[in-house]
């Protein structure tokens, strides 16, 4: 997907990331049977690291998928991977015992490919745009569709000119 310049930034530090992951492991808090995190690469890999220390779960798989080529042009969305042998064991019932976890949902192109393999497993990413809030069952924050979130490992300090001289922001 492109990042035209007329969309909204929603920029994200490491704190308020790490904040909003804590905040959905409260939501997925409390007994909920959870024997497995599979986050959704690559975006996904570091909300799950943070869920699964808050609810001390200790077998965690990937779903390795590439759709966006890069930040221009979006590609067709493909499965390089998917779970291992033991959350597949976990998989007969579609996957009721699993979590998957990923960073955000906007189209919800990613979420429905996997939405399609694991079908009963629990969908929770931090952040949610409206086309891809209906297939997830838990987030955090909710942004508008032309929004675009810069996360903190995509971003780099640099100088910022004085709003007096037009920033755009
Ligand atoms: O709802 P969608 O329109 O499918 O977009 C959401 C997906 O896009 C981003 O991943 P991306 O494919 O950019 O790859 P990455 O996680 O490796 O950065 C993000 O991490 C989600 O997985
Ligand atoms: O860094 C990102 N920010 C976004 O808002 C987004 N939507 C799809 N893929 C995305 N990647
Ligand atoms: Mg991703």
């Amino acid at each position: 997907m492109s990042e035209p310049s007329s969309q909204k930034a929603f920029p994200v530090s490491w704190e308020q990331f790490h904040r909003d992951a804590r905040a959905l492991s409260w939501r997925l808090s409390g007994d909920r049977g959870f024997e497995a995190i599979v986050c959704i690469t690559r975006g996904g890999l570091v909300p799950a690291l943070i869920i699964a220390r808050e609810l001390g779960i200790r077998l965690i798989d990937t779903v390795c998928i590439a759709s966006y080529h890069d930040y221009k042009e979006q590609g067709a969305a493909q499965i390089l991977k998917g779970v291992g042998p033991e959350v597949a064991a976990l998989t007969a019932d579609g996957g009721t015992r699993i979590l998957l976890i990923d960073d955000l949902v906007d189209t919800g192109k990613t979420a429905r490919l996997v939405r399609d393999m694991l079908p009963k497993a629990h969908f929770a990413t931090v952040y949610a745009k409206p086309m891809g809030r209906p297939l997830v069952d838990t987030f955090v924050t909710e942004v508008s569709q032309d929004t675009w979130i810069y996360f903190p490992w995509d971003l780099g300090l640099s100088f910022q000119p004085p709003i007096r001289d037009g920033h755009p922001g």
